[in-house]
């Protein structure tokens, strides 16, 4: 991307939108083209066609997405599968027919089958079933991936592909049902701590294993894929390292300072038992994560603290 050009984020209020705009300010790119889901309703094909058209991006990252952890994504599979379908299909579609030069498409690990070998290759994709707490999300999102390869293969559209693993940081959905595990968690922590609660209930048994990756790490990584990689197969973009939903509840309970109990709630579901990303191709492109789970999680915290608890 050369200097001056016009890049639109989608999404760019959303915990990596925003990420995505710091890092892109960051390294000098100025000429930001956003807007909000009220100015722009991405699901809406003649807006989403009027808008390219008239603004012309040079570059499109595609961050704007239906997303929640796995009880929304339980609760509402209709429109999981139907908003992504619509905002993707719109975004990539009007891209393309705007002469856009290049549009990343980020996906999520949860594309990969439930019991997928590990650490999972992007080759596992279409090997197997999928996990069902998150499969109308994940077939979205598989539908993403493939839409950028056939408008690469039939137009010669530079459109790539990025799947991300689990991810949070400042800006994260912090909402008690609907959120992903960490912000959740940061959340019910932090309200124990202040009301005095004797005990905090945490969903399932505990021991599914997450990979974690700082927002902050996977925009960098974004920026650099948007930078250095062209090709039809999409890549992993993880940090390598795994936790179990019962360390992590015991890193959270540390870092927000709560002194009483874990209670685990076993009628809350389990999802995948374990989703390791393997990152190795981006690791050989150039690119590695750089920041550790504790120091995350206790930036996170103070983020949440200082503009979300208050
Ligand atoms: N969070 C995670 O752990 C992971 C996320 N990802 C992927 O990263 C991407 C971004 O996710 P994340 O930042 O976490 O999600 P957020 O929910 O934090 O942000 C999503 C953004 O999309 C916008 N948006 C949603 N619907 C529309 C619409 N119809 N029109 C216009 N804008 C819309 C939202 O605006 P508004 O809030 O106003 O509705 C928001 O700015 C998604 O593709 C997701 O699949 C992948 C793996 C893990
Ligand atoms: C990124 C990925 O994220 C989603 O998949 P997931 O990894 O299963 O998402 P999660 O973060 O919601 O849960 C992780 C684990 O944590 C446990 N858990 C404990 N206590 C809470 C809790 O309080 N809230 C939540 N949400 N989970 C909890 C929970 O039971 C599960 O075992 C996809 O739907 C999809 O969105 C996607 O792409």
């Amino acid at each position: 991307m050369e200097n001056g050009a016009k890049i639109y984020v989608a999404g760019h209020r959303g915990l990596v939108g925003a990420a995505i705009v710091r890092a892109l300010e960051k390294q000098g790119f100025n000429n930001l083209l956003l807007r909000t889901h009220k100015e722009l309703d991405l699901t809406r094909q003649a807006a989403v066609e009027d808008f390219f058209h008239k603004e012309k991006p040079d570059y499109v990252i595609l961050a704007a997405a239906k997303v929640g952890g796995i009880h929304a994504n339980s609760t509402y599979p209709a429109e999981f599968i139907a908003v992504n379908l619509q905002i993707q299909t719109n975004v990539i579609d009007a891209a393309y027919k705007a002469g856009v030069k290049k549009l990343l498409f980020l996906g999520s690990s949860c594309i990969y089958p439930k019991f997928a070998p590990q650490p999972i290759a992007e080759d596992s994709l279409l090997t197997g079933p999928l996990e069902p707490t998150n499969e109308w999300y994940a077939v979205a999102k598989i539908s993403g991936i493939k839409m950028c390869q056939a408008y690469r293969l039939q137009y010669k559209f530079d459109a790539i592909s990025g799947m991300p693993t689990n991810l949070y940081g400042p800006h994260d959905n912090f909402h008690p049902e609907n959120s992903h595990v960490l912000p959740a968690l940061i959340r019910r922590f932090h309200e124990a701590k202040v009301t005095g609660a004797k005990e905090v209930v945490v969903w399932g048994s505990g021991s599914p294993l997450r990979e974690f990756l700082h927002v902050d790490d996977l925009a960098d990584a974004t920026v650099f894929l948007m930078q250095n990689y062209s090709g039809i197969p999409h890549v992993n973009m993880g940090s390598g390292s795994e936790v179990t939903i019962k360390e992590l509840a015991e890193m959270v309970k540390e870092v927000v300072g709560f002194q009483g109990e874990l209670k685990w709630d076993l009628s809350k579901p389990d999802g995948t038992p374990r989703k390791l990303i393997d990152s190795s191709k981006l690791a050989e492109l150039g690119w590695e994560a750089k920041i550790p789970l504790k120091e995350g999680l206790v930036e996170t915290y103070k983020w949440y603290v200082d503009n979300v608890a208050c």
